[in-house]
């Protein structure tokens, strides 16, 4: 093996225990330091594949002070800690490590941790350059392209996105006295969606006249460094720069990044990427943008040259995304999550879906399936919560004919019915920690045992595991094994919850209300405004299944002319209805569930009233009904005074 280990340690007792485990299994220890200056020293002289880092050291400097440098020079590193707490844990995963061993630790847990790390370092190299291989060719093949400048402009615009994430663009100019700020510009409105902002959009944007922003234009110098500007930087570079301040204003965007391309004529082609988050930039996106600084001169002076052009035309969007058909919404929250699925989706890692529950975390399990080679073997799905714990293991190994009572057949589990495809395992949290060791095996070699099995059996599967769960934290409190939770978390991918992104709720409702009238055979009369307005400004603690519940209830009880009314107060209770989980097979069954749901929903406010109907705060106030339609439901309902009680 020969790999080579440095050890950050300042505990001689500890370094030498651990120069023992490794020397005895074959590694080779390049040096014991005790301070972050000795460690970068001994890096210098002989670079190691792996540092195993402890976070307190002798001198001012700490372990997470060197992390920081070890990422910068993509060398792997592992925490060594005497303290697990949450504070550490978070502080720590903030640099990124490749792993984390809690003292006391025994030979095996190192060993372990070494080997995942290793993995995943390897991993993420490779698939870093495999995707950058893969851009690469992308650009070439824009570059031989024909088509319209504009067309191209766009196109190289579009195969930057999914590795230097940006809401909005500005490019440079094409014609050598223009002024600054001048050349094409686009935001960002959907997945591969643009929208080309010229001055006569920013006039109407910005209500600002075409003098005035020529004026601005010319007050603003051309971009000529590379620049990384997120927080303080971004402000600073905007209150010198006119042009920016007003994009930065009118697109909400809170950081930078500036690349210059010199173009062989001398004069300097600016690509200017602003985005809506805050840190969104960092050194490897400037990195990368260094390496291909030659082939993106090349391309612009190529689609420069080329005559054929015509004006960019707005594009419209539905919410829709293409490439994502089950995916509604365009926040760029959800866009940097479309982002990367797009990236993860063709490299075979496994990838670890985090959010609230209702999220949408299957469906990005999914849209990461249909995007992969996989797509034509199957996904199937574990649900880890919904398994007893004795069922899970024959669930998801299958067993031999009489491994155990009651075993008459023998029977393929979920790893094999998966072959070829895609495994996801859905609340990863809750897995007993028992299985998880076993899990964590079949991650590593591929292969696995059937329950009363005695030959191993290899598999080619894919891994997508979930979790609402904060992993960590179950890490830290001892019901999650650390060494599967770093298999697992190779390519996280984090869900931010509905409230975050307001701006999904309006197309996702509408979504809903279409999706639901279809169903329910009813006309789709959309959503009225005041309902709107309600969506827009709830909290939504349950995300998209309680959106999708809420409309599902108003489109069951709306008779399809007027727009939909929230019929029950956001919140209320819990919002399901007696359809949301049991498909319906007949016209009868819909109209049954409809009754239930009706039935449901008026005694739930009736019980709110205290059995009043008329008046102020009555029942068909609350309603939004006339007294004399709710009494007339009430009866045809079949409600009585006792079911009040
Ligand atoms: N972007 C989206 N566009 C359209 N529908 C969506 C979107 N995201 C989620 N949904 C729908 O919302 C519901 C909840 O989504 P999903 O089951 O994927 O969430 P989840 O995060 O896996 O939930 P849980 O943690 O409870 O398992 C589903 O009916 C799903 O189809």
């Amino acid at each position: 093996m020969n790999k080579k280990i440095l050890i950050v340690e300042d505990e001689f007792i500890v370094s030498n225990d651990l120069r023992l485990i490794l020397e005895s299994a074959g590694y080779q220890v390049t040096g014991i330091a005790d301070s972050v200056k000795q460690a970068r020293t001994l890096i210098d002289t002989n670079r190691p594949d792996v540092v195993l880092l402890d976070i307190y050291l002798k001198g001012k400097e700490t372990g997470i002070d060197l992390a920081r440098w070890l990422s910068s020079v993509n060398i792997a590193f592992v925490y060594l800690s005497a303290n697990s707490n949450q504070q550490v844990l978070e502080a720590a995963r903030a640099t990124q490590p490749y792993g984390f061993l809690v003292k006391p630790f025994r030979g095996k847990d190192v060993l372990v941790t070494l080997d995942i790390a290793r993995y995943r370092h390897e991993n993420s190299l490779e698939a870093s350059l495999r995707r950058e291989a893969q851009l690469e060719q992308q650009l070439a093949g824009i570059a031989a392209q024909s088509t319209d400048k504009h067309l191209r402009l766009l196109r190289v615009i579009q195969a930057l996105q999914a590795h230097i994430p940006f809401d909005f663009i500005t490019t440079g100019n094409t014609t050598p006295d223009a002024l600054p700020y001048s050349g094409e510009t686009f935001l960002r409105i959907g997945f591969e969606q643009y929208q080309p902002i010229d001055i006569v959009a920013l006039g109407t944007i910005t209500k600002l006249r075409q003098p005035e922003l020529e004026a601005m234009q010319r007050s603003s110098a051309l971009e000529t460094f590379s620049a990384i500007l997120n927080g303080a930087a971004f402000t600073q570079a905007c209150e010198q720069n006119a042009m920016k301040q007003l994009y930065a204003r009118s697109f909400h965007l809170v950081a930078n990044l500036v690349i210059p391309l010199l173009m062989p004529d001398g004069r300097i082609y600016p690509l200017s990427f602003y985005s809506r988050r805050a840190d969104a930039y960092q050194q490897e996106h400037l990195s990368l943008s260094v390496r291909l600084l030659p082939m993106l001169t090349r391309i612009i002076q190529s689609i420069q040259h080329h005559n054929v052009s015509t004006p960019p035309t707005p594009v419209a969007t539905t919410g829709r995304q293409k490439n994502f058909a089950n995916i509604v919404g365009n926040s760029h929250l959800l866009l940097s999550v479309l982002d990367l699925v797009s990236q993860v989706a063709p490299v075979d890692t496994s990838v670890l879906v985090l959010g609230e529950s209702g999220t949408g975390k299957e469906r990005i399990a999914q849209s990461i399936h249909e995007l992969s080679a996989r797509k034509k073997h199957p996904l199937v799905k574990v649900n880890c919560a919904a398994l007893p714990a004795n069922l899970i293991e024959s669930e998801l190994f299958g067993h031999e004919k009489g491994a155990f009572t009651g075993a008459l057949e023998r029977r393929i589990g979920k790893f094999e019915q998966a072959e070829g495809g895609t495994l996801f395992l859905d609340e990863i949290g809750e897995m007993p920690v028992e299985l998880q060791v076993k899990l964590l095996r079949v991650l590593q070699e591929k292969e696995i045992e059937r329950v009363g099995g005695k030959s191993t059996v290899k598999i080619n599967v894919r891994f997508i595991a979930a979790t609402n769960r904060n992993l960590e934290k179950e890490v830290a409190e001892g019901r999650f094994r650390l060494d599967l939770y770093y298999r697992l978390n190779v390519f996280p991918i984090v869900l931010p919850p509905l409230r975050e992104r307001r701006e999904d709720i309006a197309p996702l409702a509408q979504y809903f209300a279409d999706k639901f009238a279809a169903k329910f055979n009813k006309a789709a009369a959309g959503i009225s405004d005041k309902m709107m307005h309600e969506l827009e400004t709830w909290h939504w603690p349950g995300n998209i299944r309680e959106l999708e519940n809420v409309i599902e209830q108003s489109v069951i009880l709306s008779d399809g002319k007027q727009p939909l009314q929230l019929r029950r107060p956001l919140g209320a209770a819990a919002q399901t209805t007696p359809t949301a989980n049991v498909p319906l097979q007949t016209l009868e069954e819909v109209k049954m569930a409809q009754r239930e749901t009706e039935k449901a929903y008026i005694l739930s406010i009736l019980k709110k009233t205290n059995g009043r109907i008329r008046g102020n705060g009555g029942a068909a106030e609350i309603m939004n009904l006339k007294p004399t339609t709710l009494e007339s439901r009430i009866f045809k309902l079949g409600i009585r005074k006792e079911d009040l009680q």
